[in-house]
């Protein structure tokens, strides 16, 4: 039993109680109000809604039964999860589980190096505590599935660096959409995984959320769903070329990527604060391209919420044009600019967040016509 004592301090639970106590809550739990798990096609399980969902409506508050820690390899995770309740961890090994054999087998090789062929005494303990001395085979084909299960299902925790993500059991059934519905809630004071509907969601509707960067163009995206571990063919509005939804939401994101190709001031070290070698027409000229973009992303429900960064370029860009010439307008450019980042930041990272306090402040000194320090 040392050993397993000495694993147990190179890789703790940083709170045991209350994983386990997640866990417990969620194999317990009344069935969820808004949502239903069942059956979507050709996808597998999915997530759908119950009820009608208005825009920004909460859709699942999901607990987080087991982290996934930075730099632990596929043996010690697997020797951690074993630790868990038995009930979450058939829960979690029944969750859907990567089919590329060639991604299980390199994780097979890691595994049997971990097990087999560095430490034949960790092999022997393995063996003897976990599983029972099984063949060895069976004991790597258990580690090899938990991995599949992790990278089919692991959603990123914020703002948590220390962690490369999470298993939520709810969570882990929503099936990936490039025009998602819902989205999750960044600035939670807890581990919980919150989703929210990005649009009003009707009764009946699956529920979406997205795997990736969706604000690229189809063939961009499809190359990310196949070949960045997810190994499917992206089924949704926007990706099947026959749908009639495809085509303008296609033409957007292009428009989109060539008003970034186009764009002066990407790509170059703008000192914005005091518009740099930028001439006042050139920064005219760029804030009317940053404008585009984010009618471009605002003109749809899934992609509003990467206008963020937008806003904060159009925010300093009116703020060197002010620096330049005191134009009262350009002043209420960059106080309706910071009024979006503001609210945004209540989003992302919370009320009292330094981010947003910090933003508050700058606004607060333009509003009272001061610079000095924005
Ligand atoms: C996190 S799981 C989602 C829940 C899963 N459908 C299930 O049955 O548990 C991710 C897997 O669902 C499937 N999937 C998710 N979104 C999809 C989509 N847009 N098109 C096709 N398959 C999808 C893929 O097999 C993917 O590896």
């Amino acid at each position: 039993m040392v050993w397993v004592k000495s694993l147990r301090v190179q890789s703790p639970f940083r709170t045991p109680s209350r994983l386990v106590h997640n866990a417990v809550q969620q194999i317990g739990n009344r069935p969820p109000s808004v949502f239903e798990i069942r059956s979507s096609p050709n996808k597998g399980l999915g997530v759908f809604a119950t009820k009608e969902i208005p825009r920004d409506g909460l859709i699942m508050r999901d607990p987080l039964v087991f982290r996934i820690e930075h730099g632990e390899d596929p043996v010690q995770r697997y020797l951690r999860f074993t630790m868990l309740p038995g009930t979450t961890q058939r829960a979690i090994l029944g969750l859907a589980a990567r089919q590329n054999a060639k991604e299980s087998l390199a994780v097979a090789k890691k595994v049997r190096v971990a097990l087999g062929e560095n430490d034949w005494d960790l092999v022997t303990k393995i063996r003897h505590f976990l599983f029972e001395d099984k063949k060895l085979a069976d004991d790597i084909a258990k580690v090899v599935h938990l991995e599949d299960v992790i990278t089919t299902n692991a959603h990123g925790i914020y703002p948590d660096n220390n962690s490369v993500g999470g298993l939520f059991l709810n969570a882990a059934r929503i099936n990936h959409s490039c025009i998602p519905n819902a989205e999750p809630k960044l600035s939670t004071d807890d581990e919980d995984k919150v989703l929210r509907a990005n649009r009003d969601i009707e009764a009946g509707e699956e529920i979406t959320a997205s795997y990736i960067v969706h604000i690229q163009p189809r063939k961009a995206r499809q190359k990310l769903l196949s070949l960045d571990g997810w190994d499917f063919t992206c089924k949704c509005p926007a990706c099947d070329t026959s749908h009639p939804f495809s085509h303008s939401h296609e033409q957007r994101l292009q428009a989109f990527d060539r008003l970034c190709l186009d764009s002066d001031m990407d790509g170059k070290n703008v000192d914005l604060k005091h518009g740099g070698a930028w001439s006042y027409a050139a920064l005219e000229q760029a804030a009317d391209k940053t404008q585009g973009r984010i009618e471009l992303l605002d003109g749809h429900h899934s992609l509003r919420n990467f206008s963020r960064q937008l806003y904060l370029r159009a925010f300093g860009i009116a703020i060197a044009k002010y620096r330049m010439r005191r134009l009262r307008s350009d002043l209420e450019d960059t106080i309706k600019c910071l009024e979006v980042v503001i609210e945004s930041d209540k989003d992302w990272y919370g009320e009292n967040h330094i981010i947003t306090r910090h933003h508050k402040e700058h606004y607060d000194r333009l509003q009272r016509g001061e610079m000095s320090g924005v």
